[in-house]
């Protein structure tokens, strides 16, 4: 049973607005249910958004697909609560181990820059594959929260995953390339690296806001659905075409913007993927999260992420036709070996460094 109300920590209703004096950026609000309609300006904005920041919000409301997500986003993380809450020593029996992408991070598992500073936020992991299977068919363990929420998570990731489907359905159209490019490297039956993740950053310690909840990153998989409550995420000013990363910040001189939180909408970015595949037409965001700013920050915060990624068999090489830049044959990795090294290479390099 979910934890009564009155013990909840995650309690949106109770939520301040975002504060005033903190520099935000200024996102494009997409309508999912235009585009569901295919209505061409939004299709055109879609791909504006795209090929430039690679953020954009996604009005959720007046169609099926949107109005489950904004319901059951709730519930998703009550259950994250529920799960999040129990006795460190079960936790740590689902922590992420070896190359699986499910389970368990512990706080403070990877470094936000070279000095080894810690990150602040704990999440965990809920893989697509075992959540749209029969019981019997599963693969993993999960605790009892999750297990006893798997029709909610089941619903939730075939609708996120059908909604970063249909966005890269209109991507493929208005690059003049088929949209089964896309559909035959995602189908949901077959394994990749997708999962909900629920994320808790704690309360912020000091009014001086030092700490890193989420290290800067871009996403490794191709589209990302995030829902979120309280602010705290940041994107990079300068587009993460041309700043790179060094030592966990942004190689070229830029300020860190907030995303502010928009009641009914999603936020959805591009990856690392979806780069790879479109040779660099589409761009994959650089972002961050902070603890929350004023008076917002006395709440834990919660998010909730579903990461559309390639299937594990996918050989990563760019897409070809349309107005795809043709680009050098490339080496044959898996998606699953890809992402692996993407992961790598954002935590454990840190790691090496500090041990020297
Ligand atoms: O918590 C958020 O708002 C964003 C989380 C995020 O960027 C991630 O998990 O990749
Ligand atoms: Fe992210």
């Amino acid at each position: 049973m979910p934890h009564k109300e009155e013990h909840r920590e995650f309690t949106p209703a109770l939520y301040p607005e975002f504060p005033d004096g903190f520099p935000t950026l200024q996102l494009q609000t997409v309508s999912l249910s235009k585009l569901l309609q295919n209505d061409a300006t939004e299709q055109d904005r879609v791909f504006e958004q795209c090929k430039g920041r690679g953020f954009f919000y996604l009005e959720l409301g007046g169609c099926e697909a949107g109005e489950m997500i904004l319901k059951l986003a709730d519930d998703i993380a009550a259950v994250g609560e529920d799960t999040l809450k129990l006795p460190m020593a079960e936790k740590l029996q689902y922590q992420l181990q070896g190359r699986s992408l499910d389970g368990y991070k512990l706080a403070g598992a990877s470094a936000a820059d070279k000095k080894g500073t810690r990150d602040t936020a704990e999440f965990f992991n809920v893989g697509k594959n075992d959540m749209i299977v029969p019981d019997d068919q599963m693969k993993k363990p999960w605790p009892a929260p999750i297990k006893a929420a798997k029709p909610l998570f089941s619903t939730y990731v075939k609708t996120a995953h059908g909604i970063g489907m249909h966005i890269l359905s209109v991507i493929a159209s208005k690059m003049g390339v088929d949209p089964s490019e896309f559909a035959s490297r995602h189908r949901i039956e077959e394994m990749s690296g997708d999962h909900v993740r629920i994320t808790r950053g704690p309360p912020r310690a000091t009014e001086e806001m030092p700490e890193i909840q989420t290290p800067s990153h871009t996403d490794f998989g191709t589209i990302t659905i995030l829902m979120n409550w309280l602010g705290g995420l940041q994107v990079y000013s300068v587009s993460a075409r041309t700043a790179q990363l060094s030592d966990g910040q942004p190689d070229v001189a830029g300020e860190w913007l907030w995303v502010k939180p928009q009641k009914g909408c999603a936020i959805i970015n591009l990856g690392d993927a979806a780069v790879k595949f479109t040779n660099g037409v589409l761009c994959s965001g650089r972002h961050r999260v902070i603890p929350s700013p004023g008076a917002q920050g006395r709440w834990p915060r919660y998010s909730i992420v579903y990461f559309v990624r390639p299937e594990d068999q996918c050989v990563m090489r760019q897409l070809r036709g349309g107005g795809i830049p043709d680009g050098p044959e490339e080496e044959a990795i898996t998606a699953r070996d890809w992402i692996f090294r993407q992961a790598q290479g954002l935590g454990i390099q840190f790691e090496k460094e500090k041990d020297k």
